[in-house]
């Protein structure tokens, strides 16, 4: 009674059948434009409520935080990682004490600070060997900005960074690529509709493959690091854990089972965000070269005379007024939509949004695509364009709607580190090298491929040096 509108439901399918399976984006903004900003839609036998626009997902977010922060627990996702982890782990105490602990944790191993810069950069130097060896010729990008996103998060989580030819991180990235390229596929919507199919040998078993082959890597660190760790005296996050866990006790919420989801969830979200990220970054610079050099022409005049690394760059240039750069990184995330559903909360009690009724346990949908390119919000909603992020005198702004790490109590935990990543490594890159798009490529295809991250078509890139003016 009073639950938000929505297309006709058919009996056992729901609504599946109207959306397409491989990019559902299209049919939710159709939807969205019959039902307004925000309607129900059924998953199977599972009622859902997409809201869509600035204004209602704030509402839902941010004013109604507490009532809209829960995750749905009977999806595919949930029966993959057994009910552990951060991510899907449902709104209460666990859910609180993690996010807390996770926090607290990677701020004291550097996160937002100086010495996190230089795992960075260290990161940043195989990049660079990566893209010497190509001068001149056309490469992809593609499973270098992964490798290198995944060694980061790696260093932080295990105190380890591997070869990019290394079997654990090839085999580790392959995984979570699979993972979340197949993690709200065409499969997991037909799982999470049917229960009926969960035992059946279809595509989405090889969900449950690559999830156990990452854990397995995982596990194999934390053993590792059980042997070689001295209490008290934690070097990562696996180390910090397991002191959390000596002192908390057995019965506590920190057991071994949680580290390992806890450890895969972040790897997992840390890596695809932002390699896809850079992917879409190095897409639209390589191929508006204008944009690649007005970058160009204020890394350099910020940096002049400085040293080609530089610790201290992030609040150095994050402070710098007139930052088209900083417009560029930002428009960069708004195009890229990188997680355009979100993740999926649930709501944790009885509420009302914007005048209808959503009963506890309803899944939402949150379109973060419909307010990265929501019409009044933006000045140039449905075209690359930094000046989306610059006023009237050139100064950066930042709109309400730019929204890429969502709100609220849920919102993205690795914002800092994703946003020292992104602008650490663009800068360094952008300053040492030119990228252009190959004369013997086609014209650049800006359309994305659709997962839980949205990433860009394989493109190669044309890597040239150039002299810091
Ligand atoms: C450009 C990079 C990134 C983007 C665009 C991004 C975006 C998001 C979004 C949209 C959510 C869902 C928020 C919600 O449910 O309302 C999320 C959640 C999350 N992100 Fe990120 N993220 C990025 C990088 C990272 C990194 C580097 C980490 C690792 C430290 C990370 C860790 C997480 C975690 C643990 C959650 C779940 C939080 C919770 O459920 O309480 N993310 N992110």
């Amino acid at each position: 009674k009073n639950f938000p509108p929505g297309p006709f439901v058919l009996p056992l399918l729901g609504n599946i059948l109207q959306l397409s399976l491989d990019n559902p984006l299209k049919d939710f903004e159709r939807l969205r434009k019959t039902y307004g900003n925000i309607y129900s839609f059924y998953i199977g036998l599972k009622p859902a409520v997409v809201i869509s626009g600035m204004k209602t997902i704030k509402e839902a977010l941010v004013n109604k935080g507490a009532d809209f922060a829960g995750r749905p627990q009977d999806l595919l996702i949930n029966d993959v990682n057994d009910r552990k982890g951060l991510i899907m782990a449902d709104y209460g105490a666990l859910w609180r004490e993690h996010r807390r602990f996770v926090l607290m944790t990677l701020r004291n191993l550097g996160v937002g600070k100086t010495s996190m810069e230089g795992i960075i950069h260290r990161e940043i130097e195989y990049i660079i060997k990566t893209l010497e060896k190509g001068i001149g010729k056309s490469m992809s990008p593609q499973l270098m900005f992964h490798n290198a996103a995944s060694n980061i998060i790696c260093q932080l989580l295990f105190g380890k960074r591997y070869e990019y030819k290394d079997e654990f991180i090839t085999k580790m990235v392959h995984s979570i690529t699979k993972l979340t390229e197949m993690i709200n596929g065409p499969w997991a919507m037909l799982y999470d509709s049917l229960p009926v199919v969960h035992n059946l040998p279809l595509p989405f078993r090889n969900v449950f493959t690559h999830f156990k082959t990452a854990i397995g890597l995982v596990n194999t660190l934390v053993t590792e690091h059980k042997k070689s760790r001295i209490p008290g005296e934690p070097r990562d996050f696996v180390d910090s854990y397991l002191d959390e866990q000596n002192k908390r006790g057995v019965e506590s919420s920190f057991s071994e089972e949680q580290l390992l989801v806890e450890a895969l969830d972040l790897h997992l979200a840390g890596t695809d965000t932002t390699s896809n990220t850079l992917l879409i970054a190095f897409l639209y610079l390589s191929s508006i070269p204008q944009i690649q050099e007005r970058c160009q022409r204020e890394i350099d005049r910020a940096l002049e005379g400085k040293n080609r690394v530089i610790v201290g760059i992030y609040t150095c240039l994050a402070t710098f007024r007139s930052l088209s750069r900083q417009a560029v990184i930002h428009e960069v995330q708004r195009v890229g939509n990188i997680v355009p559903l979100s993740v999926f909360h649930a709501a944790t009690k009885d509420t009302e949004l914007m005048g209808y009724t959503i009963p506890k346990g309803t899944m939402i949908i949150e379109n973060l695509s419909s307010v990265l390119n929501e019409e009044g919000q933006w000045k140039f909603p449905d075209k690359f364009n930094p000046e989306n992020f610059l006023n009237e005198q050139g100064e950066f702004i930042k709109p309400e709607a730019f929204m890429p790490f969502s709100a609220g109590p849920r919102a993205c935990l690795g914002e800092v580190l994703a946003r020292m990543e992104l602008f650490l490594i663009l800068v360094t890159l952008l300053r040492k090298f030119r990228f252009e798009w190959p004369e013997d490529a086609e014209e650049p295809d800006y359309t994305p491929v659709y997962g839980v991250t949205l990433t860009t078509r394989p493109y190669n890139m044309k890597v040239q040096l150039r002299v810091p003016q």
